[in-house]
């Protein structure tokens, strides 16, 4: 993956945030976001983490408008998500999730385009013919900077779970939004594009775009800017790295003994494999 070209003057509305007032969002019939507030702001890299059954991937489908409140609100820009249209959302807020599907027989090139389409096209459906030029950029440089060009005009059902996961990846960039909200995005991802993926989303925040990315592996997300630290459905920590990962904080949230070392400004979590104190 290469990284982003540094966007040319602040974007538009760059002060603008994504926010989640006293949230509460049920998954199912359990309360799986309890009173969430948290501030998301464009130019920054935000990951979420905690451990499963968090609360994680649910409090994201509420920032992306998916998942209705049972109380309280998530705003953009001041105005509560539910008063967005369909298409100004979809061309603000941009949502890859876990283990997204493709549709079956497309091709690559196709997937990515669909990602213009601002909500309104459907899987299955290819873009318009005559598609704008801006769009036709937009697409191209998503597969370039995923690395997904090189099997552009292959069907989705030939590539293998890391390559469809740049596929997807690409889909959401080529919207170009101004937030960019991911789910396990390095899933699937060896080490090597996993590194990139997240250089890259550094770049695209210093860019002006705000990413949130749910993320499991906490030395990865020790890169972001910000790290949200949720624990059965509220925030346990919310800030920066060195604050959120600390021996106190994984020992509540996990349930875990570990050592948080530095190694040249950066941090590393090592967990004590026998540091599950109430399991056996
Ligand atoms: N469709 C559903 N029906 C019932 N309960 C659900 C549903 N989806 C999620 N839950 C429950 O809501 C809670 C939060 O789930 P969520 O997927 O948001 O957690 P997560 O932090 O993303 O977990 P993981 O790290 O395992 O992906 C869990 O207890 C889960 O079992």
């Amino acid at each position: 993956m290469t990284a982003p070209a540094p966007h040319e003057g602040p974007p538009e509305g760059v002060g603008a945030s994504l926010v989640a007032h006293d949230l509460h969002v049920r998954a199912g019939r359990a309360l799986a976001v309890r009173g969430v507030n948290a501030e998301f702001r464009r130019a920054a890299f935000t990951a979420i983490i905690g451990p499963n059954g968090a609360g994680k991937s649910t409090l994201l489908r509420a920032l992306m408008g998916l998942d209705a409140p049972s109380d309280g609100e998530v705003t953009l820009a001041g105005r509560p998500l539910a008063r967005w249209g369909r298409r100004e959302r979809a061309a603000r807020l941009s949502y890859l999730a876990q283990g997204e599907a493709l549709p079956p027989g497309a091709r690559v090139r196709d997937v990515v385009a669909l990602g213009r389409g601002a909500g309104h096209w459907r899987w299955g459906l290819l873009p318009p013919p005559g598609e704008a030029a801006a769009d036709r950029d937009a697409v191209r440089d998503a597969m370039q900077r995923t690395d997904v060009l090189p099997f552009a005009e292959r069907r989705v059902e030939e590539l293998s779970g890391g390559e469809r996961q740049r596929v997807s990846l690409a889909r959401a960039l080529a919207a170009e939004p101004h937030f960019l909200l991911l789910d396990e995005p390095t899933n699937h991802l060896d080490l090597g594009y996993a590194a990139e993926l997240l250089n890259y989303l550094r770049c695209e925040a210093a860019g002006g775009v705000g990413v949130i990315a749910v993320l499991h592996d906490l030395t990865l997300a020790s890169q972001a800017d910000a790290l949200l630290l949720l624990h059965e459905g509220r925030v346990l920590a919310h800030g920066a790295p060195q604050d959120v990962l600390t021996p106190a904080h994984l020992l509540t949230a996990y349930n875990l003994r570990a050592e948080v070392l530095r190694h040249s400004g950066r941090l590393i979590v090592v967990p004590d494999l026998n540091g599950r104190p109430h399991t056996t």
